[in-house]
C-alpha cells in the first residue's frame, strides 16, 4: 500500500497522536435492516426502541441491490477476518508448478519463530478493528502503540458495507457481489477487486473454499442457476505473476499455465471457456487454483503471489432473440495479492522480490485510484496515466479510469499484531468512497471499442478479424446442443467457418434488420459485413471496367498489326518502285541495262539527275551519263535547252597543281566555265557527259535555236576566227586568256577554236554562232596537220580527265564499245585524223595504260557522237575486238588496247585515273619532250617515228602558248 498517508475518511474521525484532548467518537451510524437478506431467518417484530436499543445486531435489511443501484460512489466494502485459532489451523501452502517451488525454506531460526508464533498468539488474541455499524469500524491501535506513540483509535466509515469477522461468505455474496451479478446480467460490466494484506482472507473471499465457496462460485452458480436459452458464458481466469520481481507476465490458469501477452489493454490469445453448470465451473475454477502462483509466507502458508483475474462473459446464442437482451457485459472478479511488509514476513530473495512486485503493483493501483478521485474532485487536474506502469493496471484502466463501474472488498485482519496493516489499508482505501460514476454506462449501453476488446472475451478472438469474431458469435447462438452438454472448449472450424460465411452472406440484409438495435459484437459484425459487401462491389465494378480495357487493347493490337502489315506491304512496294520500276524502266528505256556500273548510286539516278540543283554529293554513273547523253541525243529538249548543258555538267575535278602542266587543266576550267555551270564545283561529271556535251555541240543547229546562249560560253569571245593559221591561233589563245584570265578554256575548246578555224566558210556564213560551233570543230577536222590534231587531242583528253571525277569509275569495255561503233560510224571514218589522233594520244600514254585508254575513248568520243542504242547495248560483248585504227597504225597501242581489252572483259569496270595524275603524267611527256630523249620506259620505246615528230610539234605548241601567257 501506499506510504503516504491518505486524507481521512469522512466517516472516520481523525486521532491524533499526542492528542491533548480526548478524541472525539466516532459518529453513531443507523443500523443496516437486512430484512430481505435471503439467508437471514424471518425476525419477529421488535419494538423499535429495543431495537435500537440492541445495536446493530438483527438490523432489519433492506434491499441490497436497491441500495447499491441508488448510490453513484464507487462501492467499497470491507470485511474483517476472522482471528484464526492458531497458527497451524492455516491453510497448507500449495505449489503450483515451478512458480510455486518458490516456497520459502523453513530456515533455522526455529527459536525465534517460536517465540514469534507464541507472540502472535498472544497478540492474535486482540483486535484492533471494531465494527461500529455496517459502515463504521473503528481501528484501535495495540497498547504499545497508543503508549509509545500515542497513537489512539481510528473510526472510518463511509464504507458500502462491513463485513464483520462472522460473516459468511453468502450474506458477502448476497450485500456485495449479487448486486453486481445482477446489472451483470442486465449487460453492465461490473468489477471486484480484493485488496488487503496478506492473509487477510481475499482469497477466501474470492474463491472460498468447498465449504464455503467464494464469491466466484456463488455467482457462477447465480448465473448459471437461471435457464439461460439466450446466452452462453464463457470464464476466463488468467494470472499476473512477476518472477523475481522482474518482469511481468501473463499465464492462463485455464490452459496449462500458458504464457499470453498483452497489447494494450488486452490480452492475446486467452482462452475462454464455456461453463453451463456450476458444477463445471467450480471445477475449472478448482484446476486453476492449483495453477496459480502460490507461496508460504510468515504471514500467509498459501499466499498468493500473484494477481489473479477471472472474467465471466455472457454471449447472447441467438441475434433474433430480442427477448434476451445480448449481453456483451463482463463480469470480472480481481484476487489481488496481499501487501507484505517486509518486517513482518520477513521475506528473502524470490520472496522479497515478489514482495516488492505485488507491492508496487498496490502502489500504482492505489495512485490510479487517488488521480481518477483527483480528477473527479478537480477536473482542471489531468487524469494522469499510471495504469500504464503495471499489467494490472493496464488491464483494468477502464475501471481505474472511472468508465465503468468498480467494487472494491478490503480485507481486514482483525488482529492487534496487523493493526499497522489494516490502518494503512483504511488510510488508503477510504478516500477511493468518494470516487463517483456518472452512471455513463447503464444496461444494454453499447461499450466503446476499446472497452469491448479489453474484455477477455474479445481479447480471445481478437487475433482473428471482427468478422471472424462474429461468426463465433453467431456459432455460439445457433449450437444449442453443444451448450446442453455443458461447458467445453470452442474449435471454430474451418467447415463450420465457410458456413458462418455462407450464412452471413446470404443472411447479411435480414441479420442488419433484425440485429439493428443491438450492441456489441453483432454491431460491429454487421458494420463489417457492410465494409465487406462494399468492397467487395468495388471489386466487381474495377474487374469489369478491367476486362473493357482488356478488350480495348486486343483491338487496338489488332489495329495496329493490321496498319503494320498494311505499311510493309506499302514499304515493300515502295522498294520495288525503287529497285525495280523505276530502275527497270529506266534501264528499259534507255537500253543501259547491261552497262549500269556497280556503283551506281540509285537515289541519284532518278528524274531529278537532270536537275541542275541536285545534291552536289550525288554522284553520276558513267552508264546515266551515256543514257542522258543518248537521249539528249534524241530529244530536242537538250537542244533547245542547252543551258541544262550546263548544269548537267559538273565539273569538280579541276584541281591542278602543277602549273607548266596546268595549261591543260586551266583551259578545261574555262571550257567548264564557258558552259556557265552553275553548279557546286563538287559536282562529279563524267567523261561521257563531257563528251555529251561535245557531242550536242556537234548538233550545231540545236544549239543554234538558242543564240542568245553563246554569249555565256567563253568561247563566243575566243572564237572570232578570220585568219586561221597557227599564229592567229596563239593569238586567239592570248585572247582567251586575256579575256578570262581567271576563266580557263579547255582544250577541246582551243581545239574546237581551230577547228573552227578549219570551218572558216561555216564560220562565215553565221558568225555569231561561230562560238556555238566551236565545240564541234574537233569533230570536223577538214585541214588541220597532223600535229595540230595531236596537240588538240592531248588537250581534250586532259580536259575531260580534269572534269572527270576521280573517284568514278568507268567501264572500260563499255568504251571499248563505244570506240567499236564509233569506228562504225561512217562520221568517224570520214575523219581519218581522228583516228590518227587517237593513236598518237594512246601511245603517247603507254605510262598509264588506264588513263592512256580513257584518254582514246574520249577522243573517240570527242570526234563521233554516241551511237543512240548502240553504245548502251548490253548485248554487246565487253571484249570486243579493238578498233581497227590500232589495228592499222600502231600495233603496240593495239596490243595494248587489245590486253586492256581483254582484262576489261574480266574486269568490266576499271577506274579512272584522276586527272591530276594525268596532269602530271602529261607534265613528264611534256618534259620528256622537251628533252626530246624519250627515256627508257616502256611507251617511249614503242613510240614510232611520226609520234616524235608529232610530239615535237604539240611541245612548240605548248611553248607557244605558255610564252603567250606570260606575256
Ligand atoms: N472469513 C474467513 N473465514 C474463515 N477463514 C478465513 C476467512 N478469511 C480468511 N480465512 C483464512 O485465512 C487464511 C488466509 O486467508 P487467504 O489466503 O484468503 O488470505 P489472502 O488475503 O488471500 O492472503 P494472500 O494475499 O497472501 O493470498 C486462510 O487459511 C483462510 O482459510
Amino acid at each position: 500500500m501506499d506510504t503516504n498517508s491518505p486524507p481521512p475518511c469522512p466517516n472516520t474521525v481523525t486521532v491524533r497522536r499526542n492528542p491533548h484532548r480526548k478524541a472525539r467518537a466516532t459518529p453513531a451510524t443507523a443500523p443496516i435492516k437486512y430484512s430481505s437478506y435471503p439467508d437471514l431467518p424471518e425476525i419477529s417484530v421488535f419494538p423499535r426502541k429495543e431495537i435500537l436499543s440492541a445495536g446493530p445486531e438483527n438490523p432489519p435489511l433492506e434491499p441490497p441491490s436497491k441500495h447499491i443501484r441508488e448510490s453513484k460512489n464507487i462501492k467499497v466494502f470491507i470485511r474483517i477476518r476472522p482471528i484464526l485459532a492458531s497458527k497451524g489451523s492455516g491453510k497448507v501452502s500449495v505449489i503450483a508448478g515451478s512458480k510455486a517451488k518458490s516456497a520459502w525454506p523453513q530456515n533455522p531460526a526455529k527459536k525465534n519463530t517460536v517465540a514469534g508464533e507464541k507472540n502472535v498468539e498472544r497478540k492474535s488474541s486482540r483486535v484492533c478493528v471494531n465494527v461500529n455499524d455496517s459502515q463504521t469500524v473503528t481501528l484501535s491501535p495495540p497498547i504499545d502503540l497508543q503508549d509509545s506513540k500515542r497513537i489512539k483509535s481510528e473510526t472510518y466509515g463511509g464504507f458500502s458495507h462491513v463485513f464483520s469477522s462472522d460473516s459468511s461468505q453468502v450474506e458477502v455474496y448476497e450485500r456485495m457481489v449479487k448486486p453486481i451479478v445482477e446489472d451483470f446480467l442486465d449487460g453492465t460490466s461490473g468489477m471486484l477487486a480484493a485488496l488487503g494484506p496478506s492473509g487477510s482472507g481475499k482469497t477466501h473471499t474470492v474463491f472460498g473454499c468447498v465449504r464455503e465457496p467464494g464469491m466466484v462460485p456463488l455467482a457462477l452458480r447465480r448465473i448459471l442457476e437461471e435457464n439461460q436459452s439466450s446466452r452462453s458464458f464463457y470464464i476466463t481466469m488468467f494470472e499476473i505473476y512477476s518472477e523475481r520481481g522482474k518482469v511481468e507476465k501473463l499465464f492462463d490458469l485455464l490452459q496449462d499455465g500458458a504464457e499470453l501477452s498483452m497489447q494494450q489493454s488486452n490480452v492475446k490469445c486467452l482462452k475462454e471457456v464455456l461453463v453451463s453448470d456450476a458444477g463445471h465451473a467450480e471445477s475449472l475454477l478448482a484446476k486453476a487454483m492449483l495453477k496459480r502462483a502460490t507461496a508460504v509466507t510468515k504471514t500467509n502458508s498459501q499466499s498468493s503471489r500473484s494477481q489473479c483475474i477471472i472474467n465471466i462473459h455472457a454471449i447472447p446464442k441467438k441475434c433474433e432473440g430480442v427477448s434476451a437482451q445480448p449481453n456483451p457485459a463482463v463480469l470480472t472478479i480481481i484476487d489481488l495479492a496481499g501487501a507484505e511488509r517486509v518486517k513482518k514476513t520477513r521475506n528473502q530473495g524470490t520472496r522479497l522480490l515478489e514482495s516488492n512486485f505485488i507491492n508496487n503493483t498496490l502502489v500504482v493501483f492505489g495512485m490510479c485510484l487517488r488521480s481518477l478521485l483527483e480528477h473527479q474532485k478537480n477536473p482542471k487536474k489531468p487524469l494522469q496515466k499510471h495504469f500504464q506502469n503495471s499489467m494490472l493496471t493496464r488491464y483494468l484502466r477502464d475501471y481505474l479510469e472511472g468508465k465503468k463501474r468498480m467494487t472494491l472488498l478490503l480485507t481486514a485482519k482483525p488482529g492487534e499484531e496487523d493493526y499497522l496493516d489494516t490502518s494503512h489499508l483504511l488510510r488508503q482505501a477510504s478516500p477511493y468512497m468518494k470516487i463517483k460514476y456518472d452512471d455513463a454506462e447503464p444496461s444494454n449501453v453499447v461499450p466503446n471499442k476499446r472497452q469491448y476488446q479489453s474484455s477477455s472475451t474479445m481479447e480471445h478472438v481478437k487475433p482473428s478479424s471482427m468478422l471472424g469474431n462474429a461468426k463465433r458469435i453467431r456459432l455460439v447462438c445457433c449450437e444449442d446442443s453443444n451448450e446442453e452438454k455443458g461447458a467445453e472448449e470452442r474449435h471454430i472450424s474451418e467447415e463450420e467457418a465457410s458456413k458462418v460465411r455462407e450464412s452471413d452472406a446470404n443472411n447479411c440484409i435480414p441479420l442488419k434488420s433484425e440485429c439493428r438495435s443491438r450492441p456489441g459484437s453483432e454491431r460491429n459484425h454487421i458494420i463489417m459485413q457492410n465494409f465487406a459487401k462494399a468492397m467487395l462491389s468495388v471489386l466487381k465494378q474495377y474487374n469489369a471496367k478491367l476486362k473493357v480495357a482488356e478488350l480495348e487493347i486486343q483491338k487496338q493490337k489488332q489495329n495496329y498489326l493490321e496498319l503494320q502489315k498494311d505499311f510493309n506491304e506499302f514499304k515493300a512496294c515502295c522498294t520495288c518502285w525503287k529497285l525495280g520500276n523505276v530502275d527497270n524502266d529506266f534501264q528499259s528505256q534507255l537500253g543501259l541495262d547491261g552497262l549500269r556500273p556497280s556503283n551506281v548510286d540509285e537515289q541519284a539516278f532518278d528524274a531529278q539527275a537532270f536537275d541542275a540543283q541536285a545534291s552536289p554529293e550525288k554522284g553520276i554513273s558513267v552508264s546515266q551519263c551515256c543514257s542522258i547523253l543518248d537521249q539528249s541525243n534524241e530529244e530536242p529538249r537538250f537542244g533547245t535547252f542547252p543551258e541544262n548543258s550546263s548544269r548537267e555538267v559538273s565539273v569538280s575535278s579541276s584541281k591542278s597543281e602543277d602549273l607548266n602542266a596546268l595549261d591543260l587543266e586551266i583551259e578545261s576550267h574555262k571550257f567548264t566555265q564557258a558552259f556557265d555551270v552553275q553548279v557546286s564545283p563538287e559536282k562529279d561529271i563524267s567523261v561521257s557527259q563531257c563528251c555529251s556535251i561535245l557531242d550536242q555541240s556537234d548538233e550545231e543547229p540545236r544549239l543554234g535555236t538558242s543564240p542568245e546562249n553563246s554569249s555565256r560560253e567563253v568561247l563566243a569571245s575566243a572564237s572570232k576566227p578570220e585568219d586561221l593559221n597557227a599564229s592567229e591561233v596563239e593569238i586567239e589563245s592570248h585572247k582567251l586568256n586575256q579575256v578570262s584570265p581567271v576563266k580557263d578554256i579547255s582544250v577541246s575548246q582551243c581545239c574546237s577554236i581551230l577547228d573552227q578555224s578549219d570551218k572558216e566558210p561555216r564560220l562565215g556564213t553565221s558568225p555569231e554562232n561561230s562560238s556555238r560551233e566551236v565545240s564541234v570543230s574537233s569533230s570536223k577536222p577538214e585541214d588541220l596537220n597532223a600535229l595540230e590534231a595531236e596537240i588538240e587531242s592531248h588537250k581534250l583528253t586532259e580536259a575531260f580527265d580534269a572534269q572527270a571525277s576521280p573517284d568514278k569509275d568507268i567501264s572500260a569495255s563499255h568504251y571499248c564499245n563505244i570506240l567499236d561503233l564509233s569506228d562504225k560510224e561512217p562520221r568517224l571514218d570520214t575523219s581519218p585524223e581522228n583516228s590518227f589522233r587517237e593513236v598518237s594520244a594512246s601511245s603517247s600514254k603507254l605510262e598509264h595504260p588506264n588513263a592512256l585508254e580513257v584518254e582514246t575513248e574520249i577522243e573517240l568520243l570527242v570526234s563521233s557522237p554516241f551511237p543512240k542504242y548502240e553504245a548502251s547495248d548490253p548485248s554487246l560483248p565487253k571484249d570486243a575486238a579493238p578498233p581497227k585504227e590500232c589495228d592499222l597504225r600502231d600495233e603496240p597501242k593495239r596490243d595494248h588496247t587489245m590486253a586492256t581489252t581483254s582484262s576489261n572483259a574480266e574486269r568490266p569496270k576499271r577506274r579512272i585515273m584522276p586527272s591530276s595524275m594525268l596532269l602530271r603524267d602529261l607534265s613528264n611527256l611534256d618534259r620528256a619532250d622537251e628533252t626530246e630523249k624519250p627515256k627508257g620506259s616502256r611507251g617511249s620505246k614503242k613510240l614510232a617515228a611520226g609520234d616524235l615528230k608529232r610530239t615535237n610539234g604539240s611541245v612548240n605548241l605548248i611553248r607557244l602558248l605558255k610564252s603567250n601567257r606570260h606575256t
